[in-house]
């Protein structure tokens, strides 16, 4: 596959995956955005520079997840590797429940497409299908590509999401602790067996979720009860437990953002007097606590071409240059790709 641009830029939305009782299936897009610039150069230079979550933490040449993810989607369409260098301007906290992993993977799927002659070469599923591949469930990508809420679930022929209606007098609120827990660690904790009594339990309230976000705010609380990993998970959760509790204890709908440790809370008209009272009492945002109100991202991952000059790829040796808007250059979109 030929390439149709040397420049682009994409965004990315943080996401809450499970939302409660849809363990590796439900998820929200919030409006929480990492940035990628990625410039395509004629030498074999790997050069990342990044701004925010992550800088001085995560690797920096062919290792960086962003890199990983464009180079496997670059290697899928047949493309010809040259050198990248990428900028990266990171806002989702790493390592909290808030899809870090799945956004850079997401990140450098999107680019690897938008720098194709062909983006629609690498459709939605295939998109769906990379990132899953990296992240090894579909929650967090499925609301990261197509933005607002999505149920994600897996045939044999590979992954598949579709949106759910969120009524727009829901809030989404996270309170963000400043210690991490990898995905991985809060998933070595999951037992191999659950009961088929929570199983059943946690399979009705999912099925009321849909409803419950769609049209009926007044059933969060209900539809956000989970028995299949939450409570797996309190030991290595830590005060985010006792936080959940203690809102759930006093009629919140909150709910363990993803994996944890982020704790997220889905309010309608009706428990936002509740929520605010719980909050102001227990979040102490001088202590290690930051409360963010992102609001819901409808859109998904967004890529946009800078330059589409494929054909006359810098040497890379002189930063940043001949920046510029291509005139009808495609703006491509997560959630239309088709
Ligand atoms: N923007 C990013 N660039 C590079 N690596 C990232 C990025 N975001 C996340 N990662 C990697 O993913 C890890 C966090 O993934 P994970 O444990 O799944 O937590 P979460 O996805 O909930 O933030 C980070 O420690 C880092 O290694
Ligand atoms: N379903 C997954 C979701 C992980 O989300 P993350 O944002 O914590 O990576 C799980 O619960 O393990």
């Amino acid at each position: 596959m030929q390439l149709g641009a040397d420049h682009v830029r994409v965004r990315v939305p943080a996401t809450s995956a499970n939302l409660g009782p849809g363990f590796d299936s439900l998820g929200l897009a919030l409006a929480l955005y990492d940035e990628v610039e990625v410039r395509l150069v004629a030498s074999s230079d790997v050069v990342v520079e990044v701004h925010g979550e992550g800088a001085g933490n995560v690797p920096l040449g062919e290792d960086h997840l962003v890199v990983r993810a464009l180079r496997r989607t670059m290697e899928l369409a047949g493309a010809v590797p040259t050198g990248i260098h990428m900028t990266c301007h990171n806002v989702i906290p790493h390592g909290r429940g808030l899809g870090s992993s799945s956004a850079a993977v997401v990140a450098g799927i999107v680019a690897a497409r938008a720098l194709l002659a062909e983006p629609r070469a690498v459709d939605a599923a295939t998109v769906l299908a990379l990132a899953t591949e990296f992240e090894g469930h579909p929650d967090n990508a499925a609301p990261a590509i197509q933005g607002g809420a999505t149920v994600a679930w897996t045939t044999d022929e590979g992954p598949r999401a579709v949106g759910l209606d969120v009524d727009p007098t829901i809030e989404a609120t996270v309170l963000v602790p400043d210690v991490r827990l990898a995905t991985s660690r809060a998933r070595a904790a999951l037992p191999e067996r659950v009961s088929h009594g929570d199983a059943a339990f946690t399979a009705g309230r999912a099925a009321l979720l849909v409803e419950a976000l769609a049209r009926r705010p007044e059933l969060l609380f209900d539809a956000t009860e989970d028995r299949l990993h939450q409570p797996y998970r309190a030991a290595v959760l830590g005060a985010s437990s006792e936080l959940l509790k203690a809102l759930r204890d006093e009629g919140v709908p909150a709910t363990v953002s993803g994996a944890g440790p982020t704790v997220l809370v889905l309010a309608g008209p009706g428990h936002r007097a509740r929520r605010d009272a719980v909050l102001a009492d227990l979040v102490d945002e001088t202590a290690g606590w930051r409360r963010i109100s992102p609001g819901i991202d409808m859109t998904g991952a967004r890529a946009r071409r800078i330059s589409g000059n494929p054909g006359a790829l810098s040497s890379g040796s002189s930063g940043v240059t001949g920046r510029h808007v291509v005139p009808g250059s495609p703006a491509v979109r997560g959630g239309s790709m088709q």
